[in-house]
């Protein structure tokens, strides 16, 4: 089985509940038929009921659970909860009344953080920031996890290097210019989310354009700091750097340019210097090797809600629905 087929048969056997609130968008219902179909997941839509009788054309989605905010019986309690964990920041119930029946991606992280579902699935047509943005201030990190970041899950076709053509890029979707201590942070949650996902060892690379010393700069530098201080926080993990792209995935010039290390030419989980790279990054491998990319995938939330990409497919968002029960299922 494949990564994603193994990733389904996950999620269908822990059967969770997860949010759909992009219900202006046609893929969220050709996904949400298929979700449904196969049974991977249970599914709430969040938005008009008028609204999703007109927008689901003919795909089926009779199965799922319509929630409409206008109208829901929890909804004040939801205003109440968003004044209570944001008046700090200065919000009042009137803003939070206003935000909770104009913006669907806030009433479904509310969801989320009541216990009403297990995750949310959003980004389809609104930007990572739009996204994530409700979930890093209402649902906040992980006890014991400093920062949110955000990772693909990438399978390249015909591939034999990473875990047979099945990798980690990290961070690609979140973190703009992580300093060390972040990216340090970055490479320990994306080597967690492997072991989680793929079920198999992680092995880490510190991506940059230099591998051990064979540039000068003060980026490479950041990535040097980086592995050391990953290396001192996680003493067990597979993990070294700093390392050009070659010598992370291919043995031999692994073995030519950095001789010794246990995982130049072995890595699957590739973490980058910064979002620049690891957000060109996944594309040129997504559009030019044909890969399937999941995410923005979350790590370090304290619940999972991830991110697509505009540019996805409604095929894509059954992915996401699924990796996203499975990681609501490791909770
Ligand atoms: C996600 C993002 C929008 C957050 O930044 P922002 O909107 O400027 O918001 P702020 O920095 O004010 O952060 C909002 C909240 O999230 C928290 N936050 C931001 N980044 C965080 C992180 N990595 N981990 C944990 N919390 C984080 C902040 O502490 C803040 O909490 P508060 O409101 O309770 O104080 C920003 O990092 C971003 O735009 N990232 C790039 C996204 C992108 O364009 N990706 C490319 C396409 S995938
Ligand atoms: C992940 C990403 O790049 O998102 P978008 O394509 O929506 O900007």
């Amino acid at each position: 089985m494949g990564f994603i087929d193994e990733i389904k048969a996950r999620a269908k056997a822990c059967k969770k509940t997860i949010v759909l609130p992009e219900t202006e968008d046609e893929r969220t219902y050709k996904a949400a038929e298929t979700v449904l179909k196969e049974g991977l997941a249970d599914l709430v839509l969040v938005g008009s009921k008028e609204e999703i009788e007109k927008n689901k054309g003919t795909y089926d989605i009779s199965g799922a659970t319509i929630v409409d905010p206008a109208t829901d019986a929890r909804t004040e309690g939801y205003i109440a909860k968003l004044v209570e964990l944001r008046q700090k920041k200065g919000m009042t119930p009137e803003q939070a009344k206003e935000l909770l029946l104009s913006n669907y991606l806030y009433y479904g992280v509310m969801m989320v953080k009541m216990g009403d579902a297990d995750g949310m699935v959003s980004g389809a047509c609104h930007s990572t920031a739009d996204t994530l943005r409700p979930c890093l201030q209402i649902l906040k990190t992980k006890p014991g996890t400093k920062l949110v970041s955000a990772f693909f899950l990438m399978v390249v076709p015909n591939c034999d290097m990473g875990a047979n053509g099945t990798f980690i890029f990290a961070d690609a979707g979140l973190e703009q210019n992580p300093d060390p201590e972040k990216l340090a942070n970055i490479a320990i949650s994306s080597a967690d989310s492997f072991k989680l996902l793929v079920e198999k060892e992680p092995v880490v690379a510190m991506l940059s354009h230099s591998t051990k010393g064979s540039a000068k700069h003060a980026d490479v530098d950041k990535v040097v700091e980086a592995t050391k201080i990953a290396q001192e926080l996680a003493p067990e993990l597979a993990l070294d750097g700093e390392l050009q792209l070659d010598a992370a995935i291919v043995p031999s010039v692994g073995e030519s340019k950095a001789p010794g290390s246990k995982v130049a030419g072995h890595a699957n989980v590739l973490v980058f210097p910064d979002l620049d790279a690891g957000n060109i990054g996944y594309k040129l491998v997504q559009r030019l090797a044909k890969a399937e990319a999941y995410g923005p995938l979350t790590q370090g939330i304290a619940a999972p809600v991830n991110d697509l990409s505009r540019g996805c497919s409604a095929e894509d968002i059954v992915g996401v629905v699924a990796i996203t029960a499975v990681q609501a299922q490791a909770e």
